[in-house]
């Protein structure tokens, strides 16, 4: 399919909403609650942070997509046969079309939104995943993927990484919600306990150890390997939940699984 790495849109084009796809398909969800479900996942490309480790490169620091009108998305999306759809990114909430794929799916799908939780949305979704980044996602010129220079990304990505207000409204508006963070050591715990203090202290909901997941960080077999036992040794004390990453289990890194 033809594809662009801006995503930028073309304001001349006079087709109607469009998002920028970097891919879609069918899999099983891997991460979370509702981890083993078959899904299908739409991946649009683009969004506001570059985590270090990201495990979408081409969505965020070097985006590649086609731009697709919502009723081919939606027609792509029956042609498969899940129930359940997962729309993720990249992230998806920086596009204002995506509003209107939550709108146009909801009647005939369970909605999961895969977010970073910067950002806030009035469209209908039955399960909000959020997974706010902690200090340990920020860029540097060591952690940075090959050939990247993170640049103006270190500070971006550190200012714009926690937004309560965004936190509070997913969280209170979705039918159902998981705080799910990307551990990489022992050292992240402190700013997850406290963070999910504060978005408990500004949140007009409920929100159980049991919604807090935490995900080992690992783009691949090996690199999941070494981190998480840790990961799961941490939930299991802190009394949070332990997510695996079921696609890098079974998949590895392959595209569209
Ligand atoms: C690519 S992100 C897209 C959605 C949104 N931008 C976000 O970060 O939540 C999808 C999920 O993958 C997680 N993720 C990305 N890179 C990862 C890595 N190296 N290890 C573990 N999880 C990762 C994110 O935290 C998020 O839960
Ligand atoms: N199988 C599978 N499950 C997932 N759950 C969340 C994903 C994502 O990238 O947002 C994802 C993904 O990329 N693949
Ligand atoms: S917020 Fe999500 S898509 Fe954006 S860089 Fe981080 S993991 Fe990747
Ligand atoms: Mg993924």
């Amino acid at each position: 399919m033809p594809v662009s790495d801006t995503v930028a849109r073309d304001d001349t084009d006079a087709e109607g909403d469009r998002l920028p796809i970097n891919e879609l398909f069918a899999s099983l969800q891997g991460e979370g609650k509702l981890a083993g479900v078959p899904s299908t996942f739409v991946r649009t490309s683009g969004c506001n942070l570059r985590c270090w480790f990201c495990d979408s490169f081409h969505t965020s620091w070097e985006p590649t997509h086609a731009w697709l009108s919502l009723d081919e998305i939606v027609a792509e999306v029956e042609s498969l046969s899940p129930e359940h759809v997962v729309v993720t990114g990249g992230e998806p909430l920086v596009h204002d079309e995506t509003d209107a794929l939550l709108s146009a799916l909801d009647d005939d799908y369970h909605l999961t939104v895969e977010t970073n939780g910067t950002l806030e949305t009035d469209a209908p979704v039955d399960l909000a995943s959020i997974s706010p980044k902690l200090a340990s996602s920020t860029p540097t010129p060591d952690n940075a993927p090959d050939d990247v220079d993170p640049g103006v990304w270190t500070e971006r990505h550190e200012n714009a990484r926690v937004d309560l207000g965004a936190l509070a409204s997913l969280v209170e508006d979705a039918a159902e919600f998981q705080l799910k963070f990307v551990v990489t050591g022992r050292d992240d715990l402190d700013e997850i306990e406290s963070l999910v203090d504060d978005v408990r202290g500004v949140a007009d909901r409920e929100i159980r150890d049991s919604d807090v997941l935490l995900m080992p960080e690992g783009q691949t077999r090996e690199q999941l390997a070494r981190t998480r036992t840790e990961v799961a040794d941490l939930a299991a004390s802190f009394g949070y939940r332990y997510t695996p990453r079921l696609h890098v289990d079974l998949w590895n890194d392959a595209p569209e699984t």
